[in-house]
Order: structure tokens, then C-alpha cells, then sequence
């Protein structure tokens, strides 16, 4: 069972799992987890290593579909609708809940083509100058337009890790997603790139649901409004950010938050 804060107010639920567990063959990573994800804050899945945080996040926009092993038991609701039903399209699903990996993964295409490239494939865009305003638009909001707007024609590849990653992030944005998944997207970046990324999320929020998978304590404690901790495959503890730092009430929380494993 997770301890959930009792003074957590009620807020609209994007996402909603239920007894949500992950199997990869026989092996449990996912253990019972249930969870409403508020759309208008950001939520930070903290824990050691191995303890399911990716596995539960991938679950989210069914990204473990593409892991044959992987299976995924329980229901999760996205505005009310089971992103498992029949009915769910699984294309449209990840534009409307996107992800934002740990590498950077640009397409080794065009910066101008790694954003229009989503938005022309879900027809969001109503010819040339359209696509060009949602590619701007896109940039902009990810804090890239002014380092490329005059390079818009150079492989994304080409860019700097901490740019590459806006990028990626500019890519999520420009299909107009709903919820945005982040998993540890810092990792691979330095700390002046890492100090834009979290910048850049605290502008994001409110536009879009975000859950962030991290390592950083202080990441999460920066970033996120909602802290939900794991251990072990089991969703421990769940609260308000500054009350799973300042009053964790579970001792497995209070370990880990205290730096005693990890
Ligand atoms: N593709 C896979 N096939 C089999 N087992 C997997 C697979 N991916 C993850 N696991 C196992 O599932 C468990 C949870 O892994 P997961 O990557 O979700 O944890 P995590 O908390 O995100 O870890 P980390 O913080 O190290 O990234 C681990 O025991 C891991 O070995």
C-alpha cells in the first residue's frame, strides 16, 4: 500500500493508474501501483536503482509495448479513457503523452525537420507556413529559437547534448501533447545544461502535465510540486514535494531521502 500525505488537496487527475503491475517474464518490476497525476503540476518519481521508476513511466504512454516480455496488468486512464482499451490508438497516445529520453535522441535529420516532423505526420499543420509557425512556436517555448533560428537547416545532431535535449523537448511540444514524460533527461548533461532543462520545465508547468523520472533529490526537490517515492517495485510514499522532503512518514522514505541507501 502507498502512504499517501493526508493533506494532499484534491486536484483534476490526468492520468489515473490502478493497480497497476509490470511484469518482464515472471519478474514483477511494478508492484501494485496507483496514482493520480495532476494536470497542472509536475510530478517527480524518486528511488534507488532498479526500484521501477522507468518501467512504471514507460507504462504510461505505452512505451513498453515495444519490450516483448513486457506486460503491463491493471488500468490506466487517460481523461477518463484506458490507454489499453481496444479503442486506444497508440500512435496518437504517445503524441498526446509524449517522452523525453535520458540520451538526447534527435532524428539525424534537419533542427527544421525533427520538429515538423511529428506535426505533418498527425496533419497538424495547414501547409508550409503553418508547419514553420509550429516549428518556431515549438522552439521558442523549448529556449532554443534564438541559438538556431539562423541554422535551421543543420542536423540536429550537430547540436550541443544540453541543445539536442531542448530539442527533443521542442519535438514532444510541437505535436501539442498533454502530458510530458521525462526520464532523467540531465543525465547525460552537464551542470549549466541541467540548470536550463529545469528552467525550462518550471515554464513548461501548468501547460502541460510533466513526470519526471530523477536521480536528484534536489532535482525533484527544484523541479517537481508532487514527489512520489519507489522501492523495490512498490510505490512507497506520495505527497506534496516540500512534505516527502521535510516530514516523510514512511522509514524506507526517510532512509533514502537521508542519503542512507541509494
Ligand atoms: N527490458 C527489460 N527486460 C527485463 N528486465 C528489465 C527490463 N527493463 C528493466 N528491467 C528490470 O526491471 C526492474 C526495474 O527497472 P527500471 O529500469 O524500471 O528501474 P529504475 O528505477 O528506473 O532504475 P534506474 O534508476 O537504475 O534507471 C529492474 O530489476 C530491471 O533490471
Amino acid at each position: 500500500m502507498t502512504v499517501v500525505h493526508p493533506n494532499l488537496e484534491q486536484t483534476e487527475a490526468k492520468m489515473r493508474a490502478r493497480s497497476v503491475s509490470v511484469y518482464y517474464g515472471d519478474k514483477k518490476a511494478i508492484d501494485d501501483v496507483s496514482i493520480e497525476i495532476p494536470s497542472e503540476f509536475v510530478t517527480a518519481f524518486i528511488g534507488p536503482s532498479g526500484c521501477g521508476k522507468s518501467t512504471f513511466l514507460r507504462s504510461l504512454n505505452r512505451m513498453n509495448d515495444t519490450i516483448p516480455s513486457a506486460r503491463v496488468e491493471g488500468t490506466i486512464e487517460l481523461d477518463g479513457e484506458d490507454i489499453y482499451g481496444s479503442g486506444m490508438d497508440v500512435v496518437q497516445l504517445r503524441a498526446r503523452v509524449g517522452m523525453v529520453f535520458q540520451k538526447p535522441n534527435p532524428f539525424p535529420k534537419s533542427i527544421y525537420e525533427n520538429i515538423a516532423y511529428g506535426p505533418k505526420i498527425h496533419g497538424l499543420a495547414d501547409g508550409k507556413d503553418d508547419l514553420d509557425e509550429i516549428v518556431e512556436r515549438s522552439l521558442q517555448r523549448a529556449g532554443l529559437w534564438n541559438e538556431v533560428k539562423d541554422r535551421l537547416s543543420d542536423s540536429g545532431t550537430a547540436l550541443s547534448g544540453g541543445q539536442q535535449q531542448r530539442l527533443c523537448i521542442a519535438r514532444a511540444i510541437a505535436v501539442d501533447p498533454e502530458v510530458i514524460l521525462m526520464d532523467e533527461p540531465c543525465s547525460a548533461l552537464d551542470p549549466i545544461a541541467t540548470a536550463k532543462i529545469e528552467e525550462l520545465i518550471a515554464e513548461l508547468n501548468g501547460r502541460y502535465a510533466i513526470i519526471i523520472v530523477t536521480h536528484s533529490m534536489q532535482q525533484a526537490a527544484r523541479v517537481s510540486q508532487r514527489t512520489a517515492f519507489f522501492h523495490l517495485g512498490k510505490m512507497v510514499e506520495y505527497g506534496r514535494t516540500s512534505d516527502i522532503f521535510t516530514n516523510p512518514i514512511e522509514e524506507r522514505t526517510k532512509d533514502y531521502i537521508t542519503g542512507r541507501y541509494g
